[in-house]
């Protein structure tokens, strides 16, 4: 088929009609452009539950035309693409413009969802970069993407992979991949940002009353006298940022570079870069090689999270008007962080309700952890089966400190027995994963796909899908990192 040519189908399989979106912000928020088209593009992995979330025809999806679509290489009709602004601060420090360096916004689904390439080609917002992305680095974002929704984490979701032979160069010369991403929106923290830097409060004020109609419209409701939407919008953002945090210290996730540029509005995980489960609890641990100071180790991820929510407040003060305003709308952040993390850890202990000592039961098990090196996953997963059947053994195996476990399951043992033991080991099924895409599967994963054998790939995909369920015959992708598994470098190239 001739690439570029827009699709003559009657009726476009992937409906990008929707109105109102980010593209009606106007151009002083994006440049309108085509993604640049990559040679022989082949399919590395579909989610067909995104597919089935965009109402894709499952006979188009596996269409070459689905192909040179998701990878840049044909239109859409009623695409509008583009390359969006924004600025940030990266590892602290204020890093000017940025933008859509390598992805491009194809337009809206009339549901409201926006559909994202990424490794699509360069934009004006490039900087040195190739617009590209790879295929070791693709793979990690779409199989996290969606273990990430599997585990009930809000997250951005991915359609698909495509790769392509042409050669990127990274530390090593590698091959092209385009991410198909799919979220409600990827406004972030430094759009707003980059207008305020630059003193274009009329832009900032288009952008967060977009923002407010489209996803926050209560904020409206406290416009009567004395109420500030601007302020509710942040303290509904620093809400749902706490909350993400709350899910990544309870599943053990660490992003790894948690630049504002990379805080969703919506209080989403975006930019699947360097990040990594926990293997063992450390709670220091530091996932990005490119950070050497620890900015972004998992412990220090909510507090992160605050500081960029300082940098939002400090963007909205224009709108919002009073400083004392936006101070105390980022005041929630703490309890409701805190709140939502002890609910989380309770569920995962199978406590259902909230007693005298649950705090202190949390905290001292996660030094527990922490002192015996203990790899998180497999602990939560081996207690909810140690409740199911009574048997305690398989979990204290996993300390070296026999007598401190032995004096936590005493004071664990009281309070789990004010609970119905079948309802405690239930929960704590449906709350401890058995699988998370830890570094060594999705390794594994990559060097096939990078010998054209993607069935890691698929099996990885299908577990992950489905993270609390048994999968009998698959124990060894629940079982602990092999030797080789600390020597794998993730940093920031991808
Ligand atoms: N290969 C590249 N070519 C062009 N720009 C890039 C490239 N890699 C990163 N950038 C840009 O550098 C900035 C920071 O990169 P970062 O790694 O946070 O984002 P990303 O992984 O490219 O994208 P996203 O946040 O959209 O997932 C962004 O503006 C990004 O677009």
């Amino acid at each position: 088929m001739n690439p570029l040519a827009a699709s003559t189908a009657a009726i476009p399989p992937l409906d990008l009609t929707g109105k109102g979106g980010f593209a009606s912000l106007g151009p002083a928020f994006f440049t309108a452009l085509q993604p640049t088209p990559l040679p022989q593009p082949h399919w590395i992995g579909v989610s067909t539950d995104v597919a089935d979330l965009l109402a894709l025809d499952a006979g188009w999806m596996a269409s070459d035309e689905a192909l040179q679509v998701f990878t840049g290489n044909a239109r859409l009709p009623g695409s509008t693409p583009l390359a969006s602004v924004y600025s940030g601060h990266q590892f602290g420090v204020w890093a000017g413009q940025l933008g859509d360096g390598r992805a491009i916004l194809l337009g809206e689904t009339p549901g409201g969802l926006e559909v994202q390439l990424k490794g699509s080609g360069r934009t004006p917002y490039s900087r040195m970069g190739d617009g590209r992305a790879v295929l070791r680095s693709s793979i990690r974002e779409f199989l996290c993407s969606e273990a990430m929704h599997a585990l009930g984490v809000p997250t951005s979701r991915a359609l698909c992979v495509t790769g392509s032979p042409a050669p990127v160069r990274r530390e090593e010369i590698e091959s092209a991949a385009v991410v198909t991403r799919v979220a409600q929106s990827f406004v972030r923290f430094g759009h707003f940002e980059h207008f305020a830097a630059r003193g274009q409060v009329n832009e900032l004020r288009l952008l967060a009353d977009y923002v407010i109609d489209r996803y926050y419209p209560a904020c409206r409701s406290t416009e009567q006298p004395g109420g500030n939407a601007y302020a509710a919008l942040l303290q509904a953002v620093s809400e749902r940022t706490a909350t993400l945090m709350a899910h990544w210290q309870a599943v053990g996730f660490c992003h790894g570079v948690m630049n504002t540029d990379n805080m969703s509005i919506l209080g989403l995980t975006i930019d699947y870069g360097p990040f990594q489960f926990l293997d063992a609890f450390v709670p220091g641990h530091v996932c990005n090689h490119s950070d050497t100071q620890g900015r972004y180790a998992y412990n220090r991820q909510p507090n992160v999270a605050y500081w960029n929510l300082f940098c939002l407040a400090q963007a909205l003060l224009p709108l919002i008007g009073d400083e004392e305003q936006a101070q105390a709308a980022l005041v929630s952040y703490k309890t409701v962080f805190s709140d939502d993390f002890m609910a989380r850890m309770r569920a995962k202990l199978g406590l259902t309700a909230q007693r005298a000592g649950d705090a202190e039961l949390i905290d001292h098990i996660l030094l527990l952890l922490a002192k015996n090196g203990v790899d998180y996953t497999i602990f939560w997963r081996r207690l909810s089966h140690a409740v199911a059947q009574n048997d305690f053994e398989p979990v204290r195996d996993l300390f070296a400190d026999r007598a401190g476990w032995d004096q936590w399951l005493l004071s664990y043992s009281e309070l789990l027995a004010l609970t119905d033991k079948a309802v405690s080991a239930h929960l704590m099924l449906s709350s401890n994963p058995k699988f998370v895409l830890r570094n060594h599967l999705g390794e594994q994963a990559i060097r096939a796909a990078k010998q054209g054998d993607f069935s890691e790939l698929q099996t990885l995909q299908r577990l992950l899908q489905h993270p609390f369920d048994e999968h009998p015959g698959h124990d060894a992708w629940a079982d602990f990192p092999p030797d080789w598994a600390s020597s794998i470098e993730i940093s920031c190239s991808s």
